[in-house]
């Protein structure tokens, strides 16, 4: 949200802080540059809804993807339920609904199998259990591949990182089971922005897969490709997907998550408090831990979209995909820590050199706040649950959806 955008946020009507809003002009970017790289390349586009679920923006999303990706039952329902592939869709429309899990239970797979049209098992146990119910039902099946490199910087995201259980990697034994699979997902990148890092990976799984790869209908290469970033060479890797895609005789396809939202939410908060403890120190009506936690997990600050200083001006610090924190000077203080009001000590948002000081009242709209957030949402301290609100193509505001204190009754009991 930028600082305009914020102050016609303000004057229309508009729920309590906390809430997301979220831009659908600014997913519709993404999804065009999406859908071009999918032109070019020929490879077939799912949102990864592990990264992003909020489907009430799902009807601007549709047109330029191919369908949804999964990780639970759950998952897959809601990918079957809202992204185009029912019984009312005509079958031109049709969109496609790829069901994975890392582990899936027995009782699971009779559901899973009414909505999915492709379902991939994470190893070749799940695969030998539950593959004969999958034929029953003529459902294309895949198998998670571990190419055990990845480009990830985060450990804790590294697919390939040491005892991983995210794939098969013994050839040997995925050659076995060769005719039980059409296809296989490999996801190995998280946020790389780089074409050349992705390309050699890609070069090292086919020294390692080549010969399996050219017996298999399609190759998923999961998400985690940042090539929505503003330089990024998106004609070189549509060739080398392109080429892939020809080498092998398969059908490609991307996993987009924080790419296909990236830059599209804000979280906007008020401040309820400021205080002096060497720093300037403000604290806000919501929280990290409950309403950004991809964030703390990954030690990251939240970038600031826009302040507005309640009576005064609105002071604009960037726009969400380019605002960054301060890297803030540990001895300055001018600088500002601004804190979730959880009970958490290091319930923090980030430590950022304002142009002024916050007062009580001043909202605050972080940037970043769709792709890992809201579906991570949480009830953590009972703090109120954000509201969901839309911007809509044409700029009207949808107030989506709100939470109260009998949905945070009902998360417990
Ligand atoms: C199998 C798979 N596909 C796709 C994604 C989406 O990744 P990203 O949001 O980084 O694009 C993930 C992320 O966890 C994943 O595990
Ligand atoms: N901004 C910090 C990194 C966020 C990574 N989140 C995505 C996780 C990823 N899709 C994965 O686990 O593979």
């Amino acid at each position: 949200m930028n600082a305009k955008n914020l102050e016609n946020s303000i004057n229309a009507a508009l729920p309590p802080t906390p809430y997301y809003v979220l831009d659908e002009a600014a997913i519709v970017a993404n999804m065009k540059i999406i859908a071009r790289l999918c032109e070019l390349s020929g490879a077939k586009a799912l949102l990864a809804l592990k990264c992003f679920a909020t489907w009430g923006v799902f009807d601007v999303m549709q047109p330029y993807l191919h369908g949804t990706t999964s990780s639970s039952l759950n998952e897959v329902r809601l990918g079957y339920e809202t992204f185009g592939n029912n019984d009312d869709a005509s079958s031109s429309d049709k969109k496609e609904t790829h069901a994975y899990s890392v582990a899936y239970s027995a009782d699971e797979i009779p559901e899973v199998l009414n909505y999915a049209d492709k379902i991939i098992f994470n190893s070749i146990s799940q695969l030998n259990a539950f593959k004969a119910q999958a034929a029953a039902q003529n459902i294309p099946v895949g198998l998670r591949l571990n190419p055990k490199t990845s480009n990830s910087s985060f450990l804790i995201a590294d697919p390939a990182r040491p005892f991983s259980r995210l794939g098969e990697h013994d050839k040997e034994k995925i050659a076995a089971v060769l005719s039980d699979i059409t296809g296989v997902m490999i996801h190995n990148n998280c946020e790389n922005d780089s074409f050349e890092a992705f390309s050699e990976s890609l070069a090292d799984i086919e020294s390692r897969f080549g010969d399996i790869l050219a017996q298999l209908e399609w190759v998923s290469l999961g998400g985690g490709i940042h090539f929505i970033a503003p330089d990024y060479p998106l004609e070189k890797l549509a060739d080398r997907l392109k080429v892939f895609s020809e080498t092998y005789g398969v059908q490609v396809y991307l996993e987009p998550g924080e790419a296909s939202i990236h830059g599209a939410g804000t979280l906007v908060t008020t401040v309820l408090d400021t205080m002096h403890n060497q720093k300037n120190l403000a604290v806000v009506d919501a929280s990290i831990e409950a309403h950004m936690l991809d964030l703390l997990i990954y030690r990251e600050s939240a970038p600031i979209a826009a302040i507005n200083h309640t009576a005064a001006d609105i002071a604009p610090i960037g726009n969400p995909a380019e605002a960054a924190p301060s890297k803030a000077n540990a001895e300055s203080a001018d600088h500002t820590i601004i804190y979730g009001r959880s009970c958490l000590a290091g319930d923090i948002f980030g430590e950022y050199a304002l142009p002024s000081n916050l007062q009580i009242g001043d909202q605050i709209a972080f940037g970043n706040a769709a792709g890992y957030t809201m579906v991570k949402k949480n009830w953590f301290n009972g703090v109120n649950m954000p509201a969901i609100v839309i911007r809509r193509l044409d700029g009207s505001i949808d107030i989506q959806r709100e939470f109260d204190y009998q949905d945070y009754k009902a998360s417990l009991s």
